[in-house]
């Protein structure tokens, strides 16, 4: 992971204090890229001291406009991207589904699944067994021998979930999942949420507009480089 803001995992990493911890607890993020214009570079502030914490078992929403910092936030949290400053602790494994698909085009689903089951240190049958379960869940079995680069985008946007689904992370960081899925599979996605709700999984849902705010325990909105309740 490479993040500036400090990134520490395990029990120690918490605070104590009232209540259950959060198992992901963001503070004070800032970051501003450089823009280059002709000769001269600029720092164009993006975040400017965000706080994001989640509790075990919670689903939170992370709603702003586009360009708001949405992504560069998710990729602090998952120390994809540095941060100028701030403090990222996380307490347990995370997973992370990115807005784009970052899948190899020539290796079929199956392949996917036992290249990252493997990755993440699972046994071949609890690999086999997962990859089962999310096929079913999500409707796409019969992908299973399918090359990613011959899959339809909604396709394709499940098997990005089903891989970061497929350790079953304690947190989950998800990126505008659901854009590319019919009605059907929107509902499976919030059955599948709700179940690991119930197994006190946490799960953070970034998407620039929330259409069932029902379904979230919170809301946070991110705007100015700052998140704000809603
Ligand atoms: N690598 C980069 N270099 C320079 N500017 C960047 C870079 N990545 C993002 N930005 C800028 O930072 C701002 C926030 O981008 P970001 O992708 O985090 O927003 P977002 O809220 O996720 O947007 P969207 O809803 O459109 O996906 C935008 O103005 C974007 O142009």
């Amino acid at each position: 992971m490479s993040s500036n803001a400090q990134l520490t995992t395990g029990p120690e990493a918490l605070e104590p204090g009232q209540g259950p911890p959060p198992v992901l607890d963001a503070t004070g993020v800032a970051k501003a890229y450089t823009r280059w214009r002709r000769l001269s570079r600029r720092k164009v502030p993006v975040l400017t001291g965000a706080d994001l914490a989640l509790a075990a078992g919670e689903v939170v929403g992370l709603v702003g406009e586009n360009g708001s910092g949405k992504t560069t936030l998710m990729r602090i949290l998952v120390g994809d991207l540095a941060a100028d400053s701030g403090t990222v602790r996380l307490s347990g494994t995370m997973g992370y589904c990115p807005q784009q698909p970052i899948v190899y085009p020539r290796l079929t689903c199956d392949e996917h699944f036992e290249l990252f089951g493997a990755a993440h240190g699972m046994r071949p049958a609890a690999q086999r067994d997962a990859t089962g379960d999310l096929y079913a869940q999500l409707g796409f079995e019969r992908y299973s021998s399918t090359r990613a680069d011959q899959l339809s985008g909604g396709t394709l946007a499940k098997l990005n979930l089903g891989l970061a689904l497929l350790p079953d992370p304690d947190v989950l960081l998800l990126d505008e999942p659901y854009a590319g899925f019919d009605w059907d599979t929107y509902q499976k996605f919030w059955g599948m949420v709700a179940e690991r709700r119930t197994r006190g999984r946490s799960v953070l849902i970034i998407s620039h507009f929330i259409a069932d705010e029902q379904r979230f325990d919170r809301v946070i909105k991110l705007s100015d480089g700052r998140t704000w309740s809603s």
